[in-house]
């Protein structure tokens, strides 16, 4: 079943040096499944990400042929509508929770006032909801934890932290922005398989955003290949490491390989590139 149609979706900033196009014409669509955006940076990956929420502030503006989440069409909803889509049917983990939890107010508190607000539940309810969340995210001191400030936890709880924070609503679509990047492998295994439980056991959909070509072509169902605001390549994860399109094989040349020279990542001269 299609949860997200997306067609000949456009990101423009319109700048002081002209027109910026982040996103030039992307189509795809998206089921209960895991669907990775891959692309060096600059690609429009991100942007791609946060047009379905139609989080692109302006100067940014977005433009869609068609941008339909579960018969909605994301194109014609008032933002009170958005509002009321985001971070209830389809929610964003970012890299870092730093940008995402409130420094100053406890997990608990945070983990509890969203759910009291949209669920009008009491508190003791709302507590006894959180703390589910972080046991579902495998955190094992929930408590601990509900009493903490977003500094006192390491990268890899902030990261389950944001993830329950992000399930509580149980949504439907889950876009998930390098948010395994900035931990360590252990720990990002651990994201990636509470990710992975979350889209079988509740038929969620997910956007996986990332730079690492291994990591999707592991964890994921099938892959978009961006380049310069473009899909070039869209194919099955278990296909993307043997791709044979040109600028995905370049990204995969870029790998390192144990034993081997590393070699930098390209990246878009952007003045040069977006000239063209
Ligand atoms: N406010 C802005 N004004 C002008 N251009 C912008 C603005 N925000 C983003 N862009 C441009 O949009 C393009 C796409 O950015 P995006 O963040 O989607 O790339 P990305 O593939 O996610 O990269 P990364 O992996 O580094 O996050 C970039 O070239 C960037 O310069």
């Amino acid at each position: 079943m299609t949860l997200l149609s997306v067609r000949n979706l456009r990101v423009t900033f319109d700048t002081e040096a002209g027109k910026v196009e982040a996103v030039r014409g992307v189509d795809f669509s998206l089921g209960r499944e895991r669907l990775g955006i891959v692309g060096e940076s600059g690609s429009g990956k991100t942007m791609t990400g946060r047009s379905v929420l139609r989080l692109i502030r302006p100067p940014g503006r977005i433009d869609a042929d068609e941008m339909t989440f579960d018969g909605i069409d994301l194109t014609r909803a008032s933002e009170t509508e958005m509002r009321g889509l985001r971070g209830h049917r389809m929610a964003m983990v970012m890299q870092d929770p730093k940008f995402s939890l409130n420094p100053v107010m406890r997990v608990g508190a945070q983990l509890m006032e969203g759910l009291r607000r949209r669920d009008h539940v009491n508190k003791t309810e709302a507590h006894k909801r959180a703390v589910a969340a972080l046991e579902a995210v495998q955190i094992r001191d929930p408590d601990r934890v509900m009493d903490s400030y977003p500094h006192e936890l390491s990268g890899g709880m902030g990261q389950r932290v944001m993830i329950a924070m992000m399930l509580i609503p149980n949504p439907d679509l889950l876009i998930a922005d390098e948010p395994t990047s900035a931990l360590d492998v252990t720990v990002q295994a651990e994201v990636l398989s509470i990710l992975d439980a979350l889209v079988r056991d509740r038929g969620m959909g997910l956007i996986f955003i990332s730079h690492d070509l291994r990591l999707v072509a592991r964890f994921c169902d099938r892959v978009l290949v961006m380049y310069k605001g473009k899909i070039v390549e869209e194919l099955a994860a278990r296909d993307l490491l043997n791709a044979r399109h040109p600028y995905t094989r370049g990204l995969l040349n870029c790998l390192p390989r144990i034993g081997g020279p590393r070699e930098p990542l390209p990246v878009l001269d952007r003045q040069a590139d977006w000239a063209r």
